[in-house]
């Protein structure tokens, strides 16, 4: 793109610099920064003022980095790359390209820093013998949806409350995922997070297993009794999952549970209280389940007072781009690999309603690192995934401007594809956005993919 088609000025520029995770630094024939970018503070807790102006060998000299890189720079006069340490403790993957002028002389340097994540990810695994899951956050959910962005905060604004929560949202859509969030941003993070899937454990035995039984309490029942899991969550969290599964008469129970933190253990007498939170999703319609006869009114009503909504993931686009990266690069770890993902695939992926929600993403992810070659391309993606929206491409003589103008710019996407196969490349040869070409794509191409 020439910089005629930039539609912005300097500030938007210097903006979108600030952006980049990567740091971008430029030095002058001096060794003096002349540009940095914002992320010069979380590698070397420095803001760009303390920076500017100064050169390079004064902040190596300063312990900032190490080790240096630019006296080879002017002296090669041709790119270089190094692994560097900063005084904050990051390792960076360091590259420096020298720009020459006519006499060939070093001009300006223009270097980029990036932290080397799964370098640091490998070096955790061996120190902690296998036990690299603990150096990411587990709990970490990903989004750039502003609702659900919403969503989080007041998540974390109820998780310091002791109030029940009904979360609810489709299959998939990470339920399980805010119940463990709210936990861990709960005063209760010390004490056990227990799930029960209401709809796993079968009714007869649900009840002597949440709220334990009294020794003798039924034929087969343990000498000694038996605790149940609701106590064994003291001091922590209960997370029932599909709630709207569990049987009418234990509902009652669990009632009691909630406003009175009491209950009577099967076969016994003696009310037993216990300090625990509950929280409580579903992807059934209670509101429905209640007129139904099907769930109890009043322990819908308890439940209720505090409901968070999980959006489908066809309802927030933005994030599966973000969540295909993240679950690659968790597969990619898991099985020892370093695949790679087109940006087509991404386009397709990005275009697919995903009915399974989150869920679907991530089994599809781990199924094309494991099958896939080196890079995952569309080739490897499943049929289903090009079905959704398909249209039907009929060519008919046009009957209107309009309906040439169709045809003839169908017909240039569509050779244009079958020669680039990438939305990037459609873009540069038609000039126009790649957002458009890849749109142009989906809407004319879909029959190629197949
Ligand atoms: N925002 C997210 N970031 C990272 N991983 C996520 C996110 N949301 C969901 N996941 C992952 O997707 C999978 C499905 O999430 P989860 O089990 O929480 O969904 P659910 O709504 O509880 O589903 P169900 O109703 O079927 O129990 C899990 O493996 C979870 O780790």
């Amino acid at each position: 793109m020439s910089m005629s088609n930039l539609d912005f000025d300097l500030n938007t520029l210097v903006k979108i610099l600030d952006h980049s995770s990567d740091e971008i630094f430029v030095l002058d024939k001096n060794m003096k920064i002349i540009y940095v970018n914002d992320a010069c503070k979380k590698h070397y807790g420095l803001d760009k003022e303390d920076v500017l102006g100064k050169t390079s060998l004064d902040l190596v000299e300063s312990g900032y980095w190490t080790p240096s890189i630019f006296p080879e720079i002017f002296e090669k006069k041709a790119p270089i790359a190094v692994k560097q340490k900063t005084i904050l403790g990051a390792e960076l993957l360091t590259s420096a390209v020298p720009i020459l002028n006519e006499k060939n002389e070093v001009e300006v340097v223009v270097t980029t820093a990036r932290e080397m994540q799964s370098y640091k990810m490998i070096k955790a695994k061996e120190e902690s013998n296998g036990a690299a899951d603990q150096v990411e956050d587990p709990f970490a959910i990903i989004t750039n949806n502003e609702k659900m962005k919403n969503v989080l905060k007041f998540a974390q604004k109820v998780a310091a409350t002791n109030s029940t929560i009904l979360i609810l949202g489709e299959s998939g859509t990470g339920k399980s995922v805010l119940a463990q969030y709210i936990h861990e941003n709960s005063n209760r993070r010390n004490g056990p997070f227990l799930t029960i899937n209401c709809a796993a454990i079968p009714g007869e035995l649900m009840e002597s297993e949440l709220f334990g039984y009294t020794a003798g309490a039924f034929t087969n029942a343990s000498k000694s009794g038996k605790k149940g899991l609701i106590e064994s969550v003291e001091g922590g969290t209960l997370f029932l999952d599909e709630i709207g599964d569990m049987p009418l008469p234990l509902q009652a129970k669990m009632l009691q549970v909630i406003q009175d933190k009491k209950f009577i253990p099967v076969g016994g007498t003696k009310e037993k209280t216990v300090d625990i939170r509950i929280i409580a999703a579903t992807n059934k319609n209670l509101a429905e389940m209640v007129e139904n006869k099907t769930f109890r009114e009043d322990l819908y009503y308890r439940l209720n007072v505090v409901d968070v909504k999980m959006l489908p993931l066809r309802e927030r686009t933005e994030d599966i781009i973000p969540l295909t990266y993240n679950f690659l690069y968790k597969f990619n770890r898991i099985y020892e690999t370093n695949k790679l993902i087109t940006e087509d695939c991404l386009d397709w992926l990005a275009y697919y309603s995903w009915p399974g929600n989150v869920r679907q993403l991530e089994n599809l992810i781990e199924k094309l690192v494991i099958t896939s070659g080196d890079v995952i391309g569309i080739e490897d993606l499943p049929e289903g995934i090009f079905s959704h929206g398909k249209q039907q491409i009929e060519k008919t003589s046009p009957s209107s401007l309009n309906e040439a103008v169709e045809q003839a710019k169908r017909e240039m996407v569509r050779t244009s594809y079958k020669i680039n196969r990438s939305s990037r490349r459609v873009a540069a040869d038609l000039q126009i956005s790649q957002t458009q070409a890849a749109k142009l794509i989906r809407e004319y191409c879909q029959d190629l993919q197949e």
